[in-house]
């Protein structure tokens, strides 16, 4: 599924209309209808006072269709135009004609102030909001302003049309203020900005209304678009598993990692891979942490790398037989200190052509051996939340959060890297320029552990034979379903590491 931003959607409209020949007026049409099956499936009580707030433009348009079609429905709905009347235009003009032409009322801010206004939207059992659509650019102007600040304080359920108003469609960015929906009907598909910035406090729970533009033609017009990762998606691309395997079939994978202050990292990293599929993982860890770690998971094979100070020595990896395995994941827990960049001197030297997936502390040094990456024969796989990306690109998190899908394209693309920008809302990059984006997240992952879980189930998937586009995908949507699924059963506040990794299971067994 892809998901479009405002020029996107712009062009594809424009395409339905000019090319195919269904008239602007007909996709409004649609579109105002949509809204009313969302009504009609949820609320029967025809008594719902509901109230209608329309801008001027063509998701005001969607807004008097709506209102008309729910009136025909027998609803206590009221309409509310914003800006002047004189200012409606094309298709917004045409649907606001038939609506009067039919004879049913509506009220303008011009015509009523401020307080008549408070009372309506305090009277409202649900607001439907049609002020401004996938056209919002900018700081939000009046009259919008004032009546989303009271929107948002009102208690009435909120349905927004195709976007939340003051929320902008590419970016996500919420300057000032915007409409917190309960639910948003989107059209034709999603937009970029739901998954980006502050999108995802603001949508509610959100769902596709088709309109009748062919969405086919977004696959052949727009290949460059981003693409929502699915349930869908993860089940065809989750690696398959052959009733006639053995442990070779399912790969042997390394974790490289721990120190003394981090002795658990590695150890989720290897639990998550066995818990979705690996054939077999070996610890490469300092020797003091060995007993610990085999006592934790005796089922993994274990290196015991010779120690300094408080963290692996980089020459011990030297002894490290590396074409063993399919794939290698470095840096879960392994510490901070000086000339650890040589880890990944010996690590890149020593590997042929295997996966390499690089995390956490391994990220911290991967700065000055980037060119390392670039010369290497295989795939490299980074996983940096936004702190870290922001120190390999030394620039600010602000930087990184406000342009997440042009950083991780622009990394990628310069350093040939498979990117896992990670954040509420991951995005997957991968070289060639194919952008994934995943829908689900939650805040029980924002907890030191859970990481290095996602770096075993990428281990995992590709050991399992999963291209690293694959692994990428699958991996980043169950990890957050798993959260997702957990923090519903023990609470947001409790889901740790181990939690996500016990629900990996109940996820794969759901995947259909
Ligand atoms: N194929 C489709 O997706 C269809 C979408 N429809 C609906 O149309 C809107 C997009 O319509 P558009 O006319 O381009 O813009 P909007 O109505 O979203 O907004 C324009 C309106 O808003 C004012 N405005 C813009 N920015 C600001 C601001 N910062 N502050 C205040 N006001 C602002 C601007 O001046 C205009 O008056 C889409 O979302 C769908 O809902 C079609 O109905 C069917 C096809
Ligand atoms: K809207």
């Amino acid at each position: 599924m892809y998901i479009g931003g405002r020029q996107d959607l712009a062009a594809l409209d424009q395409f339905t209309i000019e090319q195919v020949g269904l008239p602007g007026a007909v996709l409004m049409e649609n579109a105002g209808s949509a809204i009313v099956s969302a009504v009609l499936s949820s609320y029967h009580d025809l008594d719902a006072r509901i109230l209608v707030l329309a801008g001027n433009g063509n998701n005001g348009g969607d807004g008097f269709v709506a209102t008309r079609k729910l009136c025909d429905h027998g609803y206590n709905v009221e309409l509310c135009l914003l800006p002047k009347e004189e200012t409606l235009k094309g298709d917004a003009l045409t649907h606001f004609l038939v609506y009067k032409n039919r004879g049913l009322p509506y009220s303008t801010m011009a015509t009523m102030d401020k307080d008549k206004l408070q009372s309506k939207i305090n009277c409202a059992t649900i607001i439907i909001d049609a002020m401004i659509g996938s056209g919002m650019q900018g700081i939000i102007k009046d009259p919008f302003r004032s009546v989303i600040e009271m929107v948002n304080e009102s208690t009435a359920y909120v349905l927004a049309v195709d976007i939340p108003s003051g929320l902008e469609a590419d970016t996500g960015l919420v300057t000032e203020l915007a409409i917190k929906a309960d639910r948003t009907v989107t059209f034709v598909m999603p937009k970029k900005g739901f998954f980006l910035q502050d999108g995802p406090m603001y949508i509610g729970e959100w769902e596709i209304a088709d309109i009748s533009v062919p969405y086919q033609l977004a696959e052949k017009s727009t290949q460059s678009l981003p693409r929502l990762i699915t349930n869908g998606d993860v089940y065809a691309q989750l690696p398959k598993r052959p009733s006639n395997s053995h442990k070779g079939t399912f790969g042997h994978g390394i974790v490289i990692g721990g120190s003394s202050s981090y002795v658990e990292a590695p150890i989720y990293s290897a639990k998550a891979a066995f818990h979705s599929g690996i054939g077999l993982v070996t610890l490469a860890v300092p020797e003091e942490n060995y007993t610990i770690s085999a006592s934790q998971l005796p089922e993994a094979l274990y290196i015991k790398l010779s120690n300094k100070e408080d963290h692996i020595s980089p020459a011990s990896l030297s002894d490290i037989s590396f074409s063993t395995y399919k794939a290698i994941a470095i840096g879960p827990g392994l510490s901070r200190f000086k000339h650890g960049g040589k880890i990944l001197e010996i690590l890149f030297s020593k590997c042929q052509d295997q996966p390499i997936i690089i995390d956490a502390d391994g990220l911290f040094y991967l700065k000055d051996y980037l060119h390392l990456v670039k010369e290497y024969k295989g795939p490299v796989i980074i996983t940096p939340h936004p702190g870290e990306m922001a120190a390999l690109l030394e620039c600010s998190v602000e930087e990184i959060e406000s342009n997440r899908l042009e950083v991780a394209k622009q990394f990628a693309k310069e350093h040939g890297v498979y990117v896992l920008l990670k954040g509420h809302r991951s995005i997957v990059e991968v070289p060639d320029g194919n952008t994934w984006v995943n829908p689900h997240g939650h805040d029980a992952l924002a907890r030191g552990g859970s990481g290095d879980v996602l770096t075993g189930l990428i281990l995992s998937f590709i050991c399992q034979h999963a291209s690293p586009e694959q692994a990428l995908v699958c991996a980043t949507f169950l990890h957050a379903r798993a959260a997702e699924v957990k923090a519903k059963k023990l609470s947001h506040y409790s889901v740790t590491p181990n939690a996500i990794i016990e629900g990996i299971p109940e996820i794969l067994n759901d995947m259909r």
